[in-house]
């Protein structure tokens, strides 16, 4: 039985949440920190909160060293987090292995981003996939079923016909045939969640457009709710439903991924879209290092062992205010279209008032304009964000 046939939940109902998920990672080996009542820590990932919902894809889009990976490590339950909550089907989950682990993973399956390194060279395709299928106990009864499930499986990723890649070993694959095969591999579960940690990034940029419309296929099919992490923002405008920016640890922009790639309203947001104007370089063009370097423009982030106080991106912000520089911006509604926000004093009408954007910018320059959805709004009262 799939997921969408087993009627566990409505379309669009909350599987999985993350509720103000913060990590820190101690920092180890420094001489200072012997003698320090607190500890260095990396600020990897700070007061994180979304929702991933039945049948939509979310994206987590970012620069290189944002905090993606490790939000989707903290919801797969790989790192135990240091604050905040998990949420499945609205009841608190905290598991460190043993059955209760298993029986999380089978709802909530994780796609790492190299198909190379995560199936084993010496196994073949039969034995990535039975795995899953006895451990998560969707084996069916006999030879018989096995071998049905195993070519379900295959047909659904369109590996196809399945006798082919059966007892494939992983170098006899392309990228993109392992990358399916990983993700059949996650089907195997028969999960709720599917977290796509760049799930094509390492694939040549021909064969990633069919491993996303694939993905997106078991959405619809399945019902499943995705987590898509990438850095390439014009991906998320043409895969995803509803898109997520996250900066250093922090989330800065939120809302349906038409409205925040075409109507980006924080300027950290602004600056990735700048460095990704063609929605279809997905295809071609910029990738991997290339890309994050582009999406660097403007500096370097902050190091997350002490991040800057206030909003994160100040150091980098051509438009930044005295007050960007001491405190944290609460989530603020931006524009006209519902869920759309972002964490910007730009959009808080009275700090516009006290202080000209761009009177606290390392290089203040006039010329920068302010963010399009920020035009004509200094006369609307602020409205935050219900979390
Ligand atoms: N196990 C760890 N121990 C210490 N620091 C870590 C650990 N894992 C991640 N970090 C740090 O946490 C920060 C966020 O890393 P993370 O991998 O989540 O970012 P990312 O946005 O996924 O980057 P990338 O796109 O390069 O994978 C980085 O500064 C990273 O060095």
């Amino acid at each position: 039985m799939t997921l969408s046939e087993s009627g566990a939940a409505p379309a669009g109902e909350v599987v999985l949440e993350a509720v103000g998920l913060t990590k820190h990672f101690p920092v180890r080996g420094r001489l200072r920190d012997l003698f320090s009542r607190t500890p260095a820590v990396v600020h990897a990932v700070d007061d994180v909160s979304f929702a991933l919902r039945r049948g939509r894809v979310t994206a987590l889009v970012g620069e290189s060293g944002s905090g993606k990976s490790t939000v989707a490590r903290l919801l797969a339950q790989l790192h135990p987090r240091t604050a905040g909550d998990i949420r499945l089907h609205g009841t608190s989950t905290r598991v460190r292995g043993g059955r209760r682990f298993r029986s999380y993973v089978r709802r909530v399956q994780l796609i790492l981003q190299d198909p190379f390194a995560s199936l084993n060279p010496v196994h073949t395709v039969r034995y990535h996939l039975t795995r899953p299928l006895r451990i998560h106990g969707t084996a069916g009864r006999g030879a018989e079923e096995l071998e049905r499930a195993l070519a379900d499986l295959l047909t659904r990723v369109s590996l196809t016909p399945p006798e082919r890649y059966l007892d494939a070993f992983p170098h006899e694959l392309s990228g993109g045939q392992r990358q399916r095969v990983a993700i059949a591999r996650a089907l195997g579960a028969d999960p709720e969640v599917l977290l796509a940690d760049e799930p094509v990034s390492m694939l040549d940029v021909s064969i990633r457009l069919g491993v996303l419309n694939l993905l997106q296929d078991l959405k619809d099919r399945l019902d499943l709710a995705i987590l898509y992490i990438t850095h390439d923002i014009a991906s998320a405008r043409y895969f995803a439903d509803e898109t997520i920016v996250m900066y250093a640890g922090r989330m800065v922009e939120g809302g349906d991924s038409e409205t925040v790639t075409q109507n980006p309203a924080h300027p950290y947001t602004r600056l990735l879209t700048d460095s990704a104007p063609d929605p279809e370089r997905i295809t071609g063009a910029l990738s991997g290092a290339d890309a994050a370097r582009a999406d660097r423009g403007g500096g370097e982030p902050p190091s997350l062992i002490s991040p800057p106080a206030g909003c994160r991106f100040h150091p980098r912000c051509p438009h930044a205010m005295r007050r960007c520089v001491a405190d944290a911006p609460p989530r603020l509604t931006v524009g006209d279209r519902p869920g759309h926000w972002t964490a910007c004093w730009l959009y808080d009408p009275a700090t516009v008032a006290a202080d000209p954007p761009g009177s606290a910018a390392p290089d203040a320059d006039p010329t920068v304009p302010p963010p399009p959805a920020f035009a004509g709004r200094a006369d609307t009262g602020p409205r935050e964000e219900a979390r």
